[in-house]
């Protein structure tokens, strides 16, 4: 795999509840995104009810987790020996607010924030739109009653946040602006601990014996730690400016050095598995710098003048793209919403070859439908491989519509499909696309990230709700939330 694959470390302390578990799902309040809401809660919160995970839920994937490790150990959720009549306490106790101090102007602030990480956004407040846009940009959202939105702050959420530009203390003055009483110390230390050390630990990744040795050292670097260094210039998520002053607006906009090294792909996952939290700690995001991509051949593909994302869409896709390269994650949009368009302007910004995946083969025809709608691609340049269509692209790059289970199908194929699959392993992936996330267990994942080399891996799904004990940490195999 070419240069152009570059890992970004955050470093976090995990210390708040984990963003397992929990629903996210977007929100809007133009007519037309309120419709598109109303689809999602009747599918993914039971019209409007709290969902949380039912603690069956959770244990399985606890148990699940033991050797892979994700921040669930670290949550503030219940124990697996608390009772019902326990749980109602803590609960309680987890609901008092009277401790929390009211600012005198408290009722033109539209949150709550709480000690233990989660924040209550006002829908009713007038200042609700830009504070939920800021919320989405820091925080996991969880439930969404009609008048009270809850959210939560987590170390994925935070090293996201800091990584499209946010400062640290960008975020705790804007979030102390918003909140109604004086932000918890336990939320500030929380805060600068899971962002301290954004950007500054490659020096002591290397010191990890599994990362050095994945490390492949280039001749294009520069000082004595031997990092390549780019400048870039930060970038703050629209939506939320109106609430920064200039001198925060200043710090977050001012141009970054990004130092990165290499490493070997075949210990992409080593690597990945020695930043988990049972281990250095480091969460990690993936990034592909596909501008400068020039090994992999360029897919001459744009969008079609009537493919206008709409500004929900264009948000998520500025959260991947934010810095320039391709950042490899989920991006969660509630059904109807238009995650194809998503999709393939994701790939049409990337310009290089394109695996789909989608999880059968109604759902292939619908991305490859959705390719020839929304993009230029011509027709030579896509093809479908399911059991009833085996065609193959002309040319050096092109875009593959397929279904997980032909990826990592084990069993003997037929020659044609033999042919096929070699040459989707063969290749170099800018992009693979991976539809329905929440469906597809975690071993087919690894399956078919580890058959395939892809650069960007993008997530769509309408919930992160885990559907059963089989899905595993969707944020280590595929990248964050975006
Ligand atoms: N920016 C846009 N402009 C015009 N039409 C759009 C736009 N985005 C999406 N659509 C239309 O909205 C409809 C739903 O889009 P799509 O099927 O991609 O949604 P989805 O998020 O994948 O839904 P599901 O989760 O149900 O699969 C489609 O008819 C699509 O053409």
């Amino acid at each position: 795999m070419s240069e152009s694959r570059k890992l970004i470390y955050a470093a976090t302390a995990a210390l708040l509840p984990s963003c397992k578990n929990r629903i996210t799902q977007r929100n809007s309040k133009t007519e037309e995104e309120k419709r598109v809401d109303r689809n999602t809660d009747k599918a993914n919160m039971g019209h409007g009810e709290r969902v949380r995970p039912s603690k069956k839920l959770k244990f399985a994937v606890k148990d699940d987790h033991r050797s892979s490790a994700v921040e669930d150990e670290n949550s503030f959720c219940l124990d697996e020996g608390d009772d019902d009549s326990r749980d109602g306490e803590k609960e309680g106790k987890r609901r008092d607010f009277s401790k929390l101090e009211l600012k005198p102007d408290h009722a033109n602030r539209p949150l709550w924030a709480c000690a233990d990480g989660r924040i209550f956004l006002e829908t009713f407040s007038p200042l609700y739109k830009q504070a939920y846009d800021f919320l989405i940009a820091i925080a996991e959202p969880v439930c969404r009653p009609e008048s009270m939105h809850e959210y939560n702050l987590t170390p994925h959420s935070l090293y996201a946040a800091v990584s499209v530009g946010l400062e640290t203390e960008t975020i705790i003055s804007v979030l102390d602006k918003l909140s109604k009483t004086k932000l918890p110390k336990e939320m500030i230390d929380f805060i600068h601990a899971s962002t301290a050390n954004y950007g500054k630990v490659l020096k002591k990744l290397l010191q990890d014996e599994v990362i050095a040795r994945a490390r492949i050292v280039s001749e294009n670097v520069h000082g004595s730690l031997g990092f390549t260094i780019s400048k870039t210039a930060g970038e703050v998520e629209t939506g939320h400016d109106g609430l920064l002053n200039e001198a925060e607006l200043a710090a977050a906009a001012e141009e970054k050095e990004t130092h990165a090294f290499e490493i070997d792909p075949a210990q992409v996952e080593n690597v990945k598995q020695r930043c988990l939290p049972n281990a250095l700690n480091y969460p990690m995001l993936e990034e592909y710098d596909f501008r400068n991509d020039t090994v992999n051949p360029d897919l001459d593909m744009e969008l079609k003048p009537h493919a206008q994302p709409r500004p929900y869409q264009e948000k998520s896709l500025s959260k991947m793209f934010g810095n320039g390269r391709a950042r490899s994650g989920i991006i969660v949009l509630p059904c109807g919403a238009g995650k194809s368009l998503v999709g393939v302007s994701a790939a049409c910004r990337i310009k290089k070859s394109c695996l789909c995946l989608a999880t059968n083969a109604v759902s292939v025809d619908q991305w490859a439908f959705q390719f020839k709608l929304w993009s230029t691609i011509r027709d030579e340049q896509i093809c479908r491989f399911t059991s009833d269509s085996k065609e193959r692209f002309h040319g050096n790059a092109g875009v593959v519509v397929t279904t997980y289970n032909m990826v990592a199908f084990g069993g003997k194929r037929s020659e044609e499909s033999e042919k096929i699959i070699e040459e989707i392993r063969n290749r170099e992936w800018g992009l693979l696309l991976m539809d329905e996330v929440h469906v597809i267990p975690a071993h087919m994942f690894r399956k078919v990230i580890s058959i395939t080399k892809s650069h960007c891996k993008l997530g769509l799904t309408a919930t992160l709700v885990r559907e059963d004990e089989r899905i595993t940490d969707l944020n280590f195999l595929i990248g964050p939330k975006l």
